[in-house]
């Protein structure tokens, strides 16, 4: 025998022990998701599969368990690992220590950017990174028709990849009132992977409207981020996936949700979670640690972080440390405090030399600026006195309110207002498909001067810019181009801190180290203007974000969600 019959019988052998399994973890605490108890125990290990609990096993290799609980590894839901800021394998190395053994990409960012080349690149990360990165194909390219991106994927771009390796199934479904319109497209791309996996992202839909969402055959969400909206969700089938990003934090109004009853269909996600919040507070260890110190039983909070994902995604090799699952573990010295002590991701521990053996990824779209250099005139919205549509920021959300202003203006130009803490804003098309500029204004940035841009623009990733200045925002827009793209903080004509983000304007070449000192020193120049948010740049990144309510700008102009129109230009 050979080939994956010898790797069976091997595991049976290993299994029953009548031979030293590859790896065995001596002495552990062992955590049961199942049943929600703890019991000492040895975990035999044969390649990248458990195959021995609740038994002393003998190891060709061992590793000391005394003192350390044993838990399954963790799966982060749903993310793009775009906004980490970070290349994949960078992310891997960034956060698989945080014992996020499994990693469900949506490359809608990227793909927004380059189409199919973005999702080529997402999966040959994903065959070259320790952590098992998934990749669900993105279902909303461009998110919604009032915006201009790089790419359109239809479901023909699509289809190709199903059944590809590492591929699930359909990415969130953004483009809610395509669906609850019967929109062509959408319904054809919902037909093409009914069968499958169909993600969803569902802000504030409920009632019949939801009825109807998930009457089209869609699966999860992960978009609620109040206790009633998410209730109604998980009573109606969807897998609920609490989310905690760096800008949408919805743990602190959802973890009420977390019972022995309903954690098996919960499950946790970071959307977009940066490399300063990673380093700062972790990543799933951090939701899992704080759900804890609400109250919830710790064995649920990890059976969210663990079982209930995988099975939510039909993943069902994993989440359990049980004989015949995927040998992802996380080795714990704090239980209750989920301080991760060892990773061990198929089989293997997690080490510095585990990351440096794997495979280069070449970067992609190191040229995407496909736009000149922007004038301050051009970032202008003439007019006169009067009230106008204003967006209103909403600290540590992604939703915005709808608000109307009066402002002043001079010879014809509408004048940002410093004591009505409202900014001129404007997004610029970079994908060389047109010249369009949206002209708005957004109260919140709480900026006394200058001008904060951003190459990322959720989702079609035009430069959005916010500033009480339209020369410093023209400076800052042109310093992101001249970048390749990235995230800059300009003022008195200066630029005062930059990030590169030069793979399609959305990701740093460099180590997240040095992303995260880079981000620190963003925030402080934000700071320095007056700005109080903890996140600037992924508030800036969020404004263009037109299937999140309720007012957005892109660069066809102010966008009102909820009436899904263009309401100023
Ligand atoms: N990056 C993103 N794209 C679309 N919807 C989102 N909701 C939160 N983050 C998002
Ligand atoms: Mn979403």
């Amino acid at each position: 025998m050979d080939g994956p019959e010898a790797l069976i019988a091997r595991r049976i052998a290993q299994g029953r022990g009548l031979e030293p399994a590859d790896l065995v973890i001596k002495g552990a605490r062992v955590l049961d998701v199942v049943t929600a108890t703890l019991f000492e125990s040895d975990v035999a290990i044969c390649g990248d599969t458990i195959v021995g609990t609740f038994g002393t096993y003998e190891g060709v290799e061992t590793i000391d368990g005394r003192g350390l609980t044993v838990a399954p590894g963790f799966i982060d839901t749903h993310l793009h690992i775009e906004s980490s800021l970070l290349t994949p394998l960078e992310f891997d190395r960034c956060v698989l220590p945080h014992g996020v053994t499994t990693a469900i990409w949506d490359p809608h960012e990227i793909s927004n950017v380059l189409g199919t080349a973005g999702i080529d690149y997402a999966l040959a990360a994903a065959a070259a990174s320790i952590m098992d990165i998934r990749v669900n194909l993105s279902s909303c390219v461009p998110a919604s028709p009032l915006e201009t991106s790089g790419a359109r994927l239809e479901v023909g771009d699509l289809t190709p990849y199903r059944g590809r390796d590492k591929v699930i199934g359909l990415a969130e479904f953004m483009n809610f009132p395509g669906v609850l319109n019967a929109d062509p497209g959408c319904i054809a791309k919902l037909a093409a992977f009914g069968d499958g996996h169909i993600d969803g992202h569902a802000p504030l839909v409920r009632g019949k409207d939801l009825n109807g969402y998930l009457a089209a055959g869609i699966r999860t969400d992960h978009e609620a981020n109040n206790y009633d909206e998410a209730f109604e969700k998980l009573r109606k089938g969807m897998s609920v996936l609490i989310r905690e990003s760096s800008i949408a934090k919805d743990l602190h109004a959802l973890w009420p949700l977390i019972t022995p009853e309903t954690s098996a269909f919960l499950a946790f996600c970071t959307d977009d979670r940066n490399p300063v919040e990673i380093a700062e507070e972790g990543h799933l260890d951090h939701m899992i640690r704080w759900t804890i110190a609400q109250g919830v039983a710790p064995a649920h909070a990890y059976r969210v972080a663990s079982w209930s994902g995988a099975n939510a995604f039909g993943l069902r090799d994993r989440g359990l440390v049980a004989p015949g699952k995927r040998a992802d573990l996380v080795l714990l010295s704090d239980y209750e405090g989920c301080r991760v002590e060892q990773v061990i991701a198929g089989g293997r521990l997690v080490t510095d030399a585990l990351f440096d053996a794997r495979p280069a990824v070449a970067p992609v779209g190191l040229d995407s600026m496909k736009v000149a250099p922007v004038a301050a005139t051009d970032l202008l919205t003439r007019g006169n006195r009067g009230e106008r549509p204003v967006i209103g920021v909403v600290p540590d959300k992604i939703v915005t309110e709808r608000l109307t202003l009066e402002l002043g203006a001079e010879e014809g130009v509408v004048q940002p207002d410093h004591e009505k803490d409202a900014a001129a804003v404007a997004v610029i098309s970079r994908h060389g498909v047109n010249g369009n500029i949206g002209r708005g204004f957004v109260k919140g940035f709480g900026l006394r001067a200058g001008a904060i841009a951003s190459s990322v623009g959720h989702d079609s990733h035009n430069i959005c810019v916010v500033g009480m200045d339209h020369a410093d925002m023209a400076v800052a827009v042109n310093r992101v181009i001249a970048l390749g793209g990235g995230f800059v903080v300009a003022e008195g004509g200066e630029v005062r801190a930059e990030l590169a983000l030069p793979v399609a304007g959305l990701i740093s070449l460099e180590p997240h180290e040095a992303v995260r000192e880079k981000l620190v020193a963003l925030r402080a120049a934000a700071s320095a203007l007056g700005c109080p948010l903890s996140e600037p740049f992924l508030q800036v990144a969020f404004l263009p974000l037109a299937v999140i309510p309720h007012l957005k700008i892109t660069d066809f102009g102010m966008v009102d969600v909820d009436r899904f129109e263009v309401v100023a230009q």
